[in-house]
């Protein structure tokens, strides 16, 4: 709790330092509301994503999940309050720290001429220390399609190739939005076994998901968002303590919770 003056401090710190994150938190989102036009999409919103940890971030349609996602990719930026990623202001960060962060869109938002190995290699050209391309691709069976443009390319093999993109750079932080929706059972476990390696190397994983079965795999830390707020946060094991996940989603999320 912050600490009660009897008198104004006389050198409040200059809004220009940047205070750091605890170092346990990769992403901080404190308080942070926003509307478009008139629909209030977030409304006061506090989470944080634990470093080094993959957090899953759960809600019904319209909850406020990819709002808030594409603030802390720096997309977009929030009415009010603030969002950290690895101590910076997301919308106002430079290209150093674009490089720390991977980001894997909805839609993909891939050029469509290109093919996939293609498109990857080019990627790999903007990072000092790229990964292994034949390896992460083979890892997602990307060479399989690799002589069909991204146009041509089903919605499960464009997204396996975007979630290759988001990889790349070897990202501190990575986002992942709905990672596995759409993809077969194979491709799923696939994607399951690269985001818990990067978890293994130390990333710090953002996955936005519907899949109860996918955040009990994954996640280390969940978040639940309801109407623009977060309704619970915590471990897998604090916020479910011996329920299923499903029921306790279910419960904080029905209608007239809030
Ligand atoms: N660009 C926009 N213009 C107007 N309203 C928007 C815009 N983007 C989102 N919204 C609205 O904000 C709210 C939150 O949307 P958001 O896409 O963040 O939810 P979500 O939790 O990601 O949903 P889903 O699970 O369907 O992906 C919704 O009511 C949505 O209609």
């Amino acid at each position: 709790m912050a600490p009660e003056y009897a008198v104004s401090v006389p050198h409040p710190p200059s809004p220009t330092v940047k205070r750091p994150e605890p170092a346990e938190h990769a992403v901080v989102v404190d308080g942070v509301s926003h509307a478009y036009g008139g629909v209030e999409a977030l409304c006061d919103l506090s989470w944080h994503a634990p470093a080094g940890a993959i957090t899953a971030l759960l809600g019904r349609n319209g909850a406020g999940k990819t709002s808030v996602v594409e603030m802390a990719e720096g997309l977009r930026r929030p009415d009010s309050g603030s969002i950290r990623v690895l101590g910076a202001e997301p919308w106002n960060a430079d290209a150093a720290h674009r490089a720390r962060v991977g980001v894997m869109l909805q839609d993909g938002g891939l050029p469509m001429g290109t093919r996939p190995l293609e498109l990857l290699r080019h990627l790999a050209s903007f990072y000092a220390e790229p990964r292994d391309i034949d390896e992460l691709a083979g890892a997602l069976d990307i060479p399989t399609f690799n002589r069909t443009s991204v146009r041509r390319l089903s919605g499960g093999q464009r997204q396996r190739v975007a979630l290759a993109a988001a990889m790349i750079g070897r990202p501190e932080v990575l986002f992942l939005d709905e990672p596995s929706a759409g993809l077969d059972p194979h491709a799923r476990r696939d994607v399951w076994d690269l985001v818990e390696a990067e978890r293994e190397r130390g990333a710090s994983v953002v996955v936005t998901t519907h899949s109860f079965e996918e955040a009990e795999r994954l996640a280390d830390h969940v978040v639940v968002m309801n109407e623009g707020r977060c309704v619970v946060q915590g471990s897998l094991a604090d916020v479910t303590d011996g329920r299923s996940l499903e029921d306790v989603y279910f419960d904080l999320t029905g209608k007239g919770t809030l």
